[in-house]
C-alpha cells in the first residue's frame, strides 16, 4: 500500500457572511496524528469536512494521498439491522472486516445481536468506530470521537488510534477533550480566526 499523506495550504473557511478560519496551513505523513481543539462554533467539523473534500474551503488547497474515512456523530449503520449484520454489509463492500480484538476492545461482543437503534449514545458510537476499522482506511478523520464514551472506552479509542498510526496511518482528531495521540501535535483553531 502506498505511504498516506494529508496537508493543507492557506485554507481558509466562510460559513454564511462570516470567516471562520484563515491563513490555515498543516502536513501530516504516514504514522502522524493531529488534534484540532478550539471552542464550539470555531470550525473543528467544518475544517474536518474540508479535509475530507465534503465541503470546498473558501481558500487554500488540500492534498490527499491514501484512503480517507471520516467519522462523525452520523452512524452509517442500518438502524434496522443487528449491529453483527450492519457491520457485515459493509464488511462486504469494503472486503475488510472488524478483527477480534478490535470488537473485544470496544466492548461489542455482547451487543452484535442487538439492533443499531437500541445502542446507547456509547455504544453507538463504539459502533461507529468499529465501522472506521471495518473499513481498513488510512487516514481517519474524527470529529468528537470521545463524545458520549466512558472512561475505559476513551482509553479502547487511544489505543487504537496508537495502533492505527503504528501502522502507517494517520488521524486527524477534532475533540475538545483531551487525547492521547501519537506524537500529541495539536492545532488550536482560534489561533487562526480572521
Ligand atoms: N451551513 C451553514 N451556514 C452558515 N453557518 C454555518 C453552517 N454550518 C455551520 N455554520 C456555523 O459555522 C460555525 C462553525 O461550525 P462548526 O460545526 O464547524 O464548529 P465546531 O467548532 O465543530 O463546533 P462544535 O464544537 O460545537 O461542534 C458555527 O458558528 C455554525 O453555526
Amino acid at each position: 500500500m502506498e505511504p498516506c499523506r494529508l496537508a493543507a495550504t492557506e485554507l481558509a473557511c466562510r460559513r454564511g457572511d462570516r470567516v471562520l478560519f484563515s491563513g490555515l496551513s498543516l502536513a501530516l505523513e504516514a504514522g502522524e496524528a493531529l488534534q484540532v481543539t478550539g471552542p464550539n462554533g470555531t470550525g473543528k467539523s467544518s475544517l474536518i469536512r474540508i479535509l475530507a473534500g465534503l465541503m470546498r474551503p473558501f481558500a487554500g488547497d488540500v492534498e490527499r494521498a491514501g484512503s480517507m474515512a471520516l467519522i462523525d456523530e452520523r452512524l452509517a449503520l442500518d438502524e434496522h439491522l443487528p449491529l453483527g449484520s450492519a457491520l457485515d454489509f459493509w464488511q462486504k463492500l469494503d472486503g475488510c472486516g472488524v478483527p477480534d480484538a478490535a470488537l473485544a476492545t470496544l466492548q461489542l461482543q455482547g451487543l452484535l445481536e442487538v439492533p443499531v437503534r437500541f445502542l446507547s449514545t456509547g455504544q453507538r458510537k463504539r459502533a461507529g468506530l468499529a465501522r472506521l476499522l471495518n473499513s481498513g482506511r488510512q487516514v481517519w478523520l474524527l470529529d468528537e470521537p470521545l463524545n458520549g464514551l466512558d472512561d475505559q472506552a476513551r482509553g479502547a479509542v487511544e489505543a487504537l488510534l496508537a495502533l492505527h498510526c503504528g501502522g502507517g496511518g494517520i488521524a486527524v482528531v477534532a475533540s475538545h477533550q483531551p487525547i492521547a495521540l501519537p506524537g500529541q501535535k495539536t492545532l488550536h483553531l482560534p489561533n487562526f480566526t480572521a
